[in-house]
């Protein structure tokens, strides 16, 4: 009995990759941090914390935390599709788990459940989503650097009594509020390869040392800290490759919907250990192009040009990151990446 349905869930997977319509990708609805934000915390930072009323779409920014584009708007740009990006950066998934304070607000970062959905199931009812179907539409999820970040889970800042199982199921709380407002088509970009960032590398592995995103980072063992970011992020992703097929297929939690896990953890990887595939020349993996004290602000630039970088600064990728994950995204929805693993019904 077992094995039967270890073979239907094999082919259930194998099939999925081929119900990908190359042709049928007209809206691309994103909700994350700032790897994916291209405006939306600069409305919230000018508005009390408020978001935009229903049916506004927040001014866009083409210098976002990449430096430049972010991914999303890339994807827009080699396929025409319509982009919501619901994003926030310093987004945890739920404020109820992980909240960071944004004093520049006087409030938290707003989250995935508290503010991000929310604000989308509204939109969800206006003219925007007017021609937004089913087949048509893809939802994608970003989310949990700032969930297990330093000012989260990695220094036991979280909620008491959550944790990274609590983190995994607001992923699958979010596709269910996706799914009731008729998303059906979704991506998971799963967690970056932390550990190779700037912010958590040990400054004996060129990493940065204290800085705008953990300013007290030199008082702390940087291999022990790094490593845990391993492990963390690692220990998520397998729990989120296990829990797709089983929440999809052996639980039935969404009728008719179809996932693709897109391993950002292994394509960021790759970039780092093949740079000369992805880069400009003189390739840099461990640097970072952008530098600021560690309130943020005096910032330099540089030397060179941003294509070479894998990061912008300690913990974002480049802007030419952003757009070689928006073109592996591509891939990942027309069912033909390596690093697309792909499940449906
Ligand atoms: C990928 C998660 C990191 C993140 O969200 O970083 C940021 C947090 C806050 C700001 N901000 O307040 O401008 C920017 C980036």
């Amino acid at each position: 009995m077992r094995s039967i349905l270890l073979i239907s869930s094999f082919a259930t997977a194998l099939n999925a990759a081929s119900l990908h319509p190359k042709s049928d990708f007209k809206y691309l609805v994103t909700f994350g941090d700032s790897y994916t934000d291209n405006g939306r915390l600069n409305y919230y930072g000018s508005h009390q914390a408020h978001g935009p009323p229903p049916g506004v779409l927040p001014a866009e920014t083409n210098v976002t935390a990449s430096g430049g584009l972010t991914w999303p708007q890339y994807v827009r740009g080699s396929t025409g599709a319509t982009l919501y990006d619901y994003a926030i950066s310093g987004a945890t998934c739920d404020n109820n788990n992980v909240a960071r304070w944004a004093a520049f607000m006087n409030a938290n970062f707003p989250s995935i459940i508290t503010d991000e959905i929310p604000s989308f199931k509204n939109d969800r009812k206006t003219a925007l989503y007017r021609g937004v179907t089913a087949a048509n539409a893809v939802y994608a999820l970003w989310i949990g650097t700032n969930d297990l970040s330093y000012t989260g889970i990695l220094s036991d800042s979280q909620v008491a009594g959550t944790n990274i199982t609590t983190y995994i199921d607001c992923l699958w709380s979010t596709f269910d509020a996706i799914y009731e407002s008729g998303g059906r088509r979704f991506v998971i970009l799963n967690l970056n390869a932390l550990q190779l960032v700037g912010l958590y590398r040990p400054q004996s592995d060129g990493g940065a040392g204290d800085n705008q995103f953990w300013q007290n980072k030199t008082l702390y063992n940087q291999t022990e800290y790094a490593q845990k970011m391993l492990e963390y992020t690692t220990s998520a992703n397998t729990i989120i490759d296990y829990g797709v097929p089983f929440n999809l297929l052996v639980k039935n939690r969404w009728p008719g919907a179809k996932i693709a896990i897109f391993d950002i953890h292994s394509f960021i990887t790759e970039i780092y250990n093949k740079p000369k595939n992805f880069l400009e020349p003189p390739y840099n993996v461990k640097g970072f192009f952008h530098h600021c004290d560690v309130n943020g602000a005096n910032c330099q630039d540089g030397p060179g040009s941003l294509d070479s970088y894998l990061w912008y600064d300690e913990l974002h990728p480049s802007n030419k990151t952003d757009s070689l994950i928006a073109h592996e995204f591509i891939k990942v929805v027309s069912g033909d990446s390596k690093f697309g693993t792909y499940w449906g019904h």
